[in-house]
């Protein structure tokens, strides 16, 4: 800075200006030329304010080459230059509702008015990139971007790859150079799908869509912008020549329309600034239920008579102004990171913040997913971190400061052992979520436990669905699935919604529910990744609890459909004491499972060879019931009808299936007929 600077501005004063200079230059590079910031937009325009407040206050230290003089950053030296024939300038901000007064107030002043009612175009403010688009003739003959105002990069062939943006105007009256200006930008879901496939591949991911839209604008190959699915709204004109446009802005935006421009049909027209602040809540409201990335609203005086009257300041219109919404990303500290358990055991890592307000509401806690994301966006406790919260999304580190980083930053290790319940954490490798063992026991992961026991393909116990099981655990009637059998009437008939016939009942299911194959109970334990197939083949492999629980890592792997990593989930499983006492009180209350008897094979059981379908009500027996004994007798037992099927047994309201086997061919049965055979054959044996 080769100004002299006066001596009233104090020492300090002047190098922090310098300093400010420096730092806004480098994050303006970052964020105009690499497409790829390193602070949230707050921490970028308090430093902006900062300096602005200083120039204001000590009006020495303005210089031309100021941060707060210009917009965006020269462009790069690979494309060649456009040089602008009207300057392309930014917005001035308004941040709440007070700001917006105020600026209604000086364009009355401005004016020399007092008690006229100024009408405005309201529109959103796009997240993207200011583009300028020029036709000759009514043909785009040149694209460029907006650089620092004056210059921009040629972008004419990639601008021609987006769908919205006409390569030929069309309609009438439309000047012989018309300089059209709007924002190119990434649709929600064409940013996800870009950031997920590059998280695939393990490429670099954008921050955010409008760097996704820069990034992919501002590429020498256009075959990769075509493939970037962008989009375009155009928002103003520049340079006009041959021509006229309306006499003000809407309606000015409508011809453009009508030439087959793209204008984005949020646009309004209000009045006065109270127009205005209800247009941004109205499309605060609407914000995430929108295609696209807004960071605000735009309020413009619309009479282009009065735009030419108010004129410009040094980088922006003075007849303009964004209202932007609450930043979305702020810069915090990880004070610590803490692993919550989920109902199915999972730890999820939380990093506790220093409280820091974004998008609309205090954070103290953000998520950080699982371990791979850790990983990948090398988050350490005591890193100072971007935090966002996007509507009502769950708050979440987005990613870490490098340059901020202390020299005692603390890696994040998960846990050996649950935080809730001290169970056995595992991990398996490739895997990117930790669990808690205890699935049993774990107080995080009890409430989902019993419900699975309950259900139909576990213990199913007659009219304890997962409503029940709710309300129970709540009234704190039972903590784990051994309390269901102490359970009695006295005790039900005080809850909510139930009379004394459904207490009987459920207290009468759950002495029927004691006896369950051993198939069944293994499985109603929860044990991850143990399904109905992997139970029974544990049951028919090991014959007993006993045996299943004794097997090691080598044993259970000659399981069928038992591999590596369910051998593992079994081991850990039994390993756990406390899971363990819980099955010794399930035996203790008389829950007894049966054990399968061992047999050589079912071909010599008297069924085998058949095939059943079971449809329809049964009214004696129970569906799952009458596919076991079916099953123990050596027959298949299928969901559908082909001309295989030995025999249809048919209930009450059968349906398709009926028509389907009548038209096969196939013999239907009904109940009474299935009991005489089950019964038949029992006596045989
Ligand atoms: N994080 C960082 O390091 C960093 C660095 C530099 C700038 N920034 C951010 O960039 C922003 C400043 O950038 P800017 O100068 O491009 O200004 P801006 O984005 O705040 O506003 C001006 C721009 O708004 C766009 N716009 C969208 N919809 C519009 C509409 N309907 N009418 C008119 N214009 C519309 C245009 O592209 C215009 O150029 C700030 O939010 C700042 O925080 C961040
Ligand atoms: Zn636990």
């Amino acid at each position: 800075m080769s100004k002299q600077v006066s001596p009233n501005v104090p020492e300090s004063v002047q190098q922090r200006v310098a300093e400010l200079h420096e730092i806004l230059h480098y994050h303006n590079h970052r964020y105009y030329v690499l497409d790829d910031p390193e602070l949230p937009d707050a921490e970028y325009d308090k430093l902006l304010r900062e300096l602005q407040d200083i120039e204001e206050k000590y009006p020495e230290t303005l210089t031309v080459e100021s941060p707060t003089q210009r917009v965006g950053a020269l462009p790069l030296s690979e494309f060649t230059q456009v040089k602008h024939l009207v300057p392309m300038l930014s917005l001035g901000n308004a941040f709440n509702e007070e700001e917006v007064l105020a600026f209604e107030k000086r364009l009355l002043d401005k004016l020399g008015e007092k008690d006229i009612t100024i009408e405005y175009s309201v529109e959103p403010k796009l997240d993207g990139l200011a583009v300028s688009l020029l036709y000759e003739n009514g043909v785009l003959v040149q694209a460029a971007t907006r650089g620092d105002g004056e210059t921009g990069e040629n972008i004419t062939e990639n601008v021609r790859t987006i769908r919205q943006v006409p390569l030929k105007l069309s309609g009438k009256n439309i000047p012989q150079r018309l300089e059209v200006r709007g924002e190119v930008y990434m649709p929600k879901a064409s940013f996800e799908a870009l950031n997920n496939k590059a998280r695939e591949n393990g490429d670099k991911t954008f921050v955010n869509p409008r760097n996704a839209a820069a990034g992919s604008l501002r590429q020498l190959d256009s075959r990769i912008t075509a493939s970037r699915n962008l989009a375009m709204y155009c928002y103003a004109t520049g340079l006009i020549e041959g021509g006229t446009l309306a006499a003000n802005h809407s309606d000015a935006m409508k011809q453009l329309a009508d030439w087959g421009l793209p204008i984005c049909p949020e646009n309004k027209v209000v009045s006065g600034a109270a127009g205005c602040l209800e247009y941004y809540n109205e499309i605060g409201d609407k914000r995430d239920s929108l295609s696209y990335e807004i960071d605000g609203v735009v309020f413009k005086v619309n009479s282009l008579e009065l735009q030419n009257k108010l004129g410009f300041v040094s980088r922006a219109p003075r007849w303009a102004i964004a209202h932007k919404f609450p930043a979305q990303e702020q810069m915090t500290l990880i004070n610590d990171v803490e692993f919550q358990v989920g109902r199915t055991g999972a730890l999820t890592p939380v990093a506790r913040l220093e409280p820091v307000f974004v998008g609309g509401v205090t954070v103290t806690n953000a998520t950080l997913h699982n371990m791979d994301e850790i990983k990948r966006k090398d988050v350490r406790i005591g890193d100072t971190v971007i935090v966002r919260r996007a509507g009502d999304v769950i708050p979440e580190v987005a990613r870490i400061v490098p340059d901020k980083r202390p020299a005692d930053a603390k890696e994040i290790v998960i846990p050996s052992h649950c935080p809730v319940c001290d169970s056995t954490v595992e991990l398996i490798e490739g895997e990117a979520v930790a669990r808690c063992t205890g699935g049993l026991f774990c107080p995080a992961q009890r409430k989902e436990a019993i419900k699975h026991f309950a259900s139909r393909k576990a213990l199913d116990i007659d009219g304890l669905g997962d409503k029940l099981v709710e309300q129970l655990f709540d009234e704190k009637l039972i903590k784990n699935v051994s309390d269901l059998f102490s359970l009695n009437e006295e005790s039900l008939i005080k809850l909510e919604r139930m009379g004394e016939k459904s207490a009987q009942n459920l207290i009468k299911a759950l002495e029927d529910s004691k006896h369950p194959v051993l198939a069944r109970f293994i499985y109603s334990l929860g044990i991850r990744e143990v399904g109905e197939t992997t139970a029974k083949s544990l049951a028919n492999h090991y014959y007993s609890l006993e045996a299943i629980k004794a097997a090691d890592l080598d044993s259970l792997q000659s399981v069928d459909d038992v591999g590596p990593i369910v051998a593992n989930h079994i081991v850990t499983f039994f390993q756990q004491e406390h899971n363990n006492e819980v099955i010794q009180a399930l035996l203790d209350a008389g829950v007894e499972p049966q054990n399968p008897e061992k047999r050589q094979s079912t071909e010599s059981l008297p069924l085998a060879g058949n095939t059943y379908v079971l449809t329809g009500t049964l009214e004696k027996l129970k569906r799952n019931e009458a596919k076991e004994q079916l099953e123990a007798l050596g027959a298949k037992v299928s969901g559908s009808i082909s001309k295989n099927t030995t025999t249809l047994f048919a209930g009450e309201k059968a349906g398709s299936k009926l028509t389907k086997a009548e038209e096969l061919g196939v013999p239907v049965s009904d109940e009474n007929e299935l009991i005489n055979l089950l019964k038949k054959l029992h006596s045989d044996a």
